[in-house]
């Protein structure tokens, strides 16, 4: 692997401080997506090891939490420094294991590093508070204090600010942190590691462990000393961590599935429309929990609409992420085939195949975008969270209905509203049952707005000055018998 920076390609887990194989070198492969090589192997730890590293976070939690929020600001500071620095070797690194294109790592190494300085500025602002007091000669009043070892589970589709969207948050709030990313992505998630040491994170208070998912979540979310679990992928596997974690009362963070609706109003530009849906649903080859996953169209643009979208679509290019694409592998076959298998149904129901070929894709991990047209709430594509370049499109001519439509589904991540009427805006936007909804535009993210869903979509925000709250107990005092007026 080229990187101006070898040292980054790390193979090994990182627990206190010390770079750890499996036991007998138990590992796996990892392979670059585009064209199924094999990258390297990360370590399969075993439950003993995995163990060792709540102990591990456990011991550093005194240290690290007694630092002063800006003795812990400075060494996040320095850390998100580092991330720019080795921007481009983090990219490639990404581009490899993923599979996105190149351009779209950076935009991501540089959206990851911004969580990290804006919670080491955040931190500063964990204010308590007094409470005017019922009680005769007695102060009263909460303090912030850090959660304790916080445990992070993160997918393959954003490999680098999964992570630090929950780790910048939960260490500037002076709690210890084990990742655990997807087997399919360790290697950025390990390159993180590198450079949290480097800025001088003492052992033990950044930890990423590698190995078999259910063993790994299942000593971590049934051992007493970790306090909170903050995962982000499917909603299958969040439910069951939220089992596993039931024993033990922990926190819960949950970033889970979408299946956002995008509702394009008669009254918009429907070109501009059509880009914008494009690019909202082809993000990441359409492996994005914002993508748009059903778009609605007024009946008097639906025609023209999709007319534009398929010109747009069609502009994509396919191919591996180190080249000038738009859209690089899925990351597996078995995704390729979980596409496939919803554009079959959705034909088989009578959707309309508009554009898309799947003959012309450059390898065997590769889908061309297609977009079907006419799609119905029984087909998969409607009612599952696509997760691939398969747009489908449907027609409506009512704002009441379009929107009981779009709030048909057990998800609630992310809406979009396409309109120039400001009260129809309004009134659609309060009736849409999603956590976060974007108007006439697709950049909605970043730190400082508070990510998250409602219904099956998760638990909890992150980003912002909600995002900080989910690593911060509240722990309420009352000093009695003090001197002085009371109740001010
Ligand atoms: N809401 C958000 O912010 C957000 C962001 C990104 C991705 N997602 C969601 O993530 C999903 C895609 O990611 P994915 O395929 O990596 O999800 P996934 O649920 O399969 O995997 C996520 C993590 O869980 C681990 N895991 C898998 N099976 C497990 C098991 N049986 N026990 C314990 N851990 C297990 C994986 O190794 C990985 O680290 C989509 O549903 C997407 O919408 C949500
Ligand atoms: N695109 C999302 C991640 C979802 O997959 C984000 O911006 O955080």
């Amino acid at each position: 692997m080229q990187l101006n920076d070898p040292r980054l390609f790390r193979q090994l887990a990182y627990v206190d401080g010390q770079w750890t194989a499996g036991r007998r070198n138990h590992d796996e492969p990892v392979l670059d997506p585009a064209n199924g090589e094999t990258l390297g192997h990360c370590a399969l730890l075993d439950a003993e090891q995995i163990t060792g590293a709540v102990t591990a976070a456990e011991r550093a939690f005194a240290g690290w939490r007694a630092l002063s929020v800006e003795e812990r600001g400075r060494l996040l500071q320095r850390w998100y420094q580092l991330l720019h620095e080795h921007r481009e070797d983090l990219a490639h690194l990404m581009t490899l294991e993923q599979g996105k294109p190149l351009r779209d790592a950076r935009g991501e190494v540089d959206y990851g590093a911004s969580f990290i300085q804006w919670f080491a500025e955040e931190a500063r602002r964990a204010y308590g508070m007094t409470i005017p007091s019922h009680i005769p000669n007695a102060l009263l009043g909460t303090l912030k204090e850090p959660v304790g070892v916080s445990v992070m589970i993160t997918p393959w589709n954003f490999p680098l600010a999964m992570i630090t969207r929950k780790a910048g948050a939960a260490l500037a709030a002076g709690c210890p942190v084990i990742v655990k990313p997807a087997n399919e992505t360790p290697f950025t998630a390990l390159a993180l590691a590198e450079l949290a040491e480097r800025a001088g994170i003492p052992p033990g208070v950044f930890n990423v462990v590698t190995g078999e998912p259910a063993t790994v979540s299942e000593v971590l979310c049934t051992d007493d000393r970790v306090r909170s679990v903050s995962f982000t992928g499917s909603t299958r596997v969040g439910k069951l961590l939220i089992r596993q974690s039931a024993g033990s009362v922990k926190r819960m963070s949950l970033e889970l599935g979408g299946n956002a609706p995008f509702i394009v109003c008669e009254d918009v530009d429907v070109d501009e429309a059509a880009r914008d849906a494009v690019a909202a649903k082809f993000q990441t080859a359409g492996q994005d929990c914002l993508a748009a996953n059903r778009i609605f169209v007024h009946r008097r643009i639906y025609d023209r609409f999709l007319e534009r979208f398929a010109v747009h679509m069609k502009a994509l290019r396919v191919g591996s992420g180190m080249m000038e694409v738009d859209i690089g592998p899925l990351i597996h076959r078995r995704a390729v085939e979980a596409a496939q298998a919803i554009v079959d149904d959705a034909l088989e129901q009578g959707a309309r195949l508009v554009a898309g070929n799947q003959s012309m894709a450059p390898g065997a991990n590769f889908f061309i975008p297609t977009l079907l047209a006419d799609i119905t709430p029984a087909m998969r594509v409607f009612r599952e969270e696509t997760f691939s370049p398969v747009a489908g499109v449907c027609a409506f001519d009512d704002d009441e209905a379009v929107v009981a439509a779009a709030n048909d589904t057990e998800y609630g991540l992310a809406a979009y509203i396409y309109s120039n009427d400001v009260k129809r805006i309004w009134k659609m936007m309060r009736g849409l049952e999603y956590g976060m909804v974007s108007v006439n535009t697709l950049k909605m993210t970043g730190a400082p707005i508070p990510f998250g869903g409602v219904k099956q979509s998760g638990l909890g925000r992150e980003g912002g000055a909600q995002g900080l709250e989910e690593y911060l107990d509240t722990k309420y005092f009352c000093l009695g018998n003090m001197p002085g007026p009371s109740g001010s």
